[in-house]
């Protein structure tokens, strides 16, 4: 369904990336997306023309409501769109790299571990009959050249680093032992140990309860400081993408209404969605909205 609203008065405030054969290695934005588009085999558009970028280091929320294209623009990145849809259209470059050009031999050696990603229900991305430090300490393995022995020590202090308590007991433990928030903790440590450049979380704490969740994001947020780790975070709650992230876009039927500087988007909204969203932000979640912008000093 096209979108009715008229244009943001603050147009996106990130640079148009130029195409990816134009533009030079060292002062690209570590991923880029120009114009991208994903369709269905009839032509309905499902994401029409969307375009954002994440510095190294960097940290951009996506937030809107359901079914506006946000699974579907991190997908393209991840190059997973599901089954039945298409990239049809447009730019996707990270760190140099053509994204769409590649085959699936030369994903493997990106996805996972140059490129990583957490999900919604992060129980039933782990094997249900393997402790979680040996699902962590196996992931390890297949991206370095540890012993078994060094991969355990390693998933331990990979745990304790995140946050989780008794991480040598936590390391021993089967997933249905453990609460929400520790196996996303536990996810997000398969995601990042193989020191990738770009993490995407998408919608990764909407399961948790409010405590939990902001805990998660802290360590999200440590992450992007103490690695140097770029994170594209999904969400349609306002108050997660204000905790973690610099920049936001906000997406309505498969296009950005809205972009720029999270605490001057959600400060200061100027698209009539984007003040949609804060309107009811503040009306059915004002604790954690206020307290997102104390952080942000709004
Ligand atoms: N495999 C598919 N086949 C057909 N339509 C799809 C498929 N995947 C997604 N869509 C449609 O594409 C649109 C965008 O979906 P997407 O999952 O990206 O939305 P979203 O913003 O992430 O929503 P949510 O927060 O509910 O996950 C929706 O209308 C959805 O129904």
């Amino acid at each position: 369904m096209p979108c009715r609203t008229p244009p943001a008065t603050r147009a996106p405030s990130f640079p148009a990336p130029s195409p990816a054969s134009e533009r030079s290695p060292m002062s690209d934005p570590l991923l880029s997306v120009a114009d991208l588009r994903i369709a269905l085999p009839n032509g309905t558009e499902l994401v029409r023309g969307v375009s954002f970028s994440v510095e190294r280091g960097g940290s951009l929320g996506i937030v809107g409501e359901s079914g506006s294209g946000k699974s579907l623009t991190c997908r393209a990145v991840l190059g997973i769109v599901p089954e039945g849809v298409a990239v049809t259209s447009g730019d996707l470059a990270f760190d140099g790299v053509d994204l769409r050009s590649l085959s699936y031999e030369q994903w493997m050696p990106l996805r996972g571990r140059r490129i990583s990603a957490v999900f919604q229900d992060p129980g039933s991305y782990l094997n249900p009959s393997i402790p979680v430090g040996r699902q962590l300490a196996e992931a390890l393995r297949a991206s370095s050249v540890l012993t078994r022995k060094e991969a355990r020590t390693r998933a331990v202090e990979l745990f304790a680093s995140l946050g989780l308590r008794d991480p040598h007991r936590v390391a021993g433990q089967y997933p249905h032992e453990l609460s929400g928030g520790m196996l996303q903790r536990v996810l997000i440590a398969i995601a990042i140990c193989a020191d990738p450049q770009l993490l995407i979380a998408d919608e990764a704490t909407t399961a948790l309860d409010v405590t939990v969740q902001a805990e998660v994001l802290d360590v999200l947020a440590d992450l992007a400081v103490t690695r140097d780790l770029a994170i594209v975070l999904v969400s349609h709650d306002l108050a997660v993408v204000a905790q973690v992230c610099e920049n936001v876009v906000v997406m309505r039927d498969g296009v950005i209404v809205e972009a720029g500087r999270t605490a001057e988007v959600l400060g200061n909204p100027q698209h009539e969605y984007t003040q949609l969203l804060v309107t009811d932000h503040e009306r059915y979640g004002i604790e954690n909205y206020l307290a997102a912008r104390e952080l942000l000093h709004v």
